[in-house]
């Protein structure tokens, strides 16, 4: 404007797109939480929200807009048009349709793949160079399906996985043990939702087994039903639906906690969906949750977790299923 004119001398071209910007695809109630979450954290700055109800997201940028000052003031910027996502460093994908009631997952699926065929080859030739991350459900299955559509290498193609599950696990556990959830340390591997995996034999305190001080931790016959709690873990997801419609606050956190991992390259493990092809014995191509390293290229490496006989059954059951669901989809 005339008036930049007279206060500015202008000395460079400013850069247009930031270096580190991220794009919420789906500004439903989980993409906005991630969206929230990533700005409270001051992770960009420059955040792009793009969903098919165009009112709804701009609607969203503006209130967020309006926060500018208390939020580092990054630039947000929306629209129905992906085109506003070229040149992010991460893409999460909250796109999709929720599970009618008593829909099953099947048909779930393969409404939500639809939207993903016409989502993701687009997304990917705005930003060659971005870590997708996906938390659309099934959200296994759908990662591995991006990872195709999209073209890009395994590493740069990341499912939330069992990152929300763990972060309840953790959260139980800590407040069974009345210990800081930062010091409770338990892993939940495998399969998103009702079939997950948790590592009891991992589920440590300042690097002391609890295994080894209480053998029955996690097995059928334990007085203190340690069990209970996995139980829960699943079970509070559908007490959250039932208590307020939908979940959001904790997804969002645990996503911009993978968020802040891959921008600031801190090398951080969370429980994400990857490709676990050659990992713990599954020889076939399909994604399932390990402890992964994350940084900017996204997945750099999976630990090597040692597993009982049984928590490597229940990992291969879940490969088999989804190796089978794949085959009988229409991609
Ligand atoms: N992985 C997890 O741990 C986890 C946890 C909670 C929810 N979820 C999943 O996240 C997804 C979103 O949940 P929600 O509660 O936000 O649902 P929602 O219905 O509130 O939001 C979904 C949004 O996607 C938008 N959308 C649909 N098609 C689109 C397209 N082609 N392009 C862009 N946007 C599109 C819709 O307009 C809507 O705003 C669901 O699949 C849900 O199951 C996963
Ligand atoms: O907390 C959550 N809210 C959910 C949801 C969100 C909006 S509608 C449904 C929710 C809750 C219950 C079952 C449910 O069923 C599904 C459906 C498809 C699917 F691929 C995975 C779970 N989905 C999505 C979801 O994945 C979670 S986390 C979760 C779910 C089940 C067991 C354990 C956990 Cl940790």
């Amino acid at each position: 404007t005339s008036l930049q004119v007279k206060i500015f001398h202008e000395i460079g071209k400013p850069i247009q797109s930031s270096l580190h910007k991220i794009s919420v695809v789906g500004t439903g109630a989980v993409g906005m939480a991630c969206a929230f979450s990533v700005l409270t954290k001051n992770l960009t700055g420059e955040l792009a929200l793009t969903d098919v109800q165009g009112d709804r997201v701009r609607g969203e940028m503006m209130d967020l807009q309006h926060g500018a000052a208390f939020i580092k003031s990054a630039k947000i910027i929306s629209g129905v048009d992906p085109k506003i996502t070229a040149n992010s460093r991460v893409i999460i994908i909250t796109a999709g349709v929720r599970q009618k009631e008593g829909e099953n997952r099947l048909s779930l699926l393969q409404r939500n793949l639809d939207i993903l065929k016409s989502l993701v080859p687009k997304l990917v030739s705005l930003s060659p160079d971005a870590v997708l991350i996906v938390v659309s459900n099934p959200v296994d299955i759908l990662t591995y399906l991006t990872w195709k559509l999209s073209g890009l290498p395994k590493n740069k193609v990341i499912g939330s996985g069992t990152n929300l599950d763990t972060s309840r696990f953790r959260f139980l556990i800590s407040q069974k043990l009345n210990v800081g959830v930062e010091s409770c340390h338990g892993w939940i591997i495998g399969e998103h939702g009702d079939t997950s995996v948790p590592v009891w034999s991992g589920v440590n305190i300042a690097g002391v087994p609890l295994r080894e001080l209480y053998p029955a931790l996690g097995t059928d016959n334990d007085p203190d039903n340690w069990q209970e709690i996995h139980k829960t873990v699943v079970n509070s997801a559908y007490e959250v639906i039932k208590l307020k419609g939908y979940t959001s606050w904790a997804i969002g956190l645990s996503v911009s906690d993978m968020v802040e991992t891959i921008l600031r390259n801190t090398h951080k493990v969370h429980a994400v969906s990857t490709n676990v092809q050659g990992v713990h014995g599954i020889n076939d191509q399909v994604y399932l949750s390990v402890p992964c390293v994350l940084g900017e290229n996204g997945v750099t490496h999976i630990v090597k977790q040692k597993l009982t006989d049984t928590e490597l059954a229940k990992l291969h059951k879940s490969a088999s299923i989804m190796k089978e669901n794949i085959d009988n989809l229409k991609i």
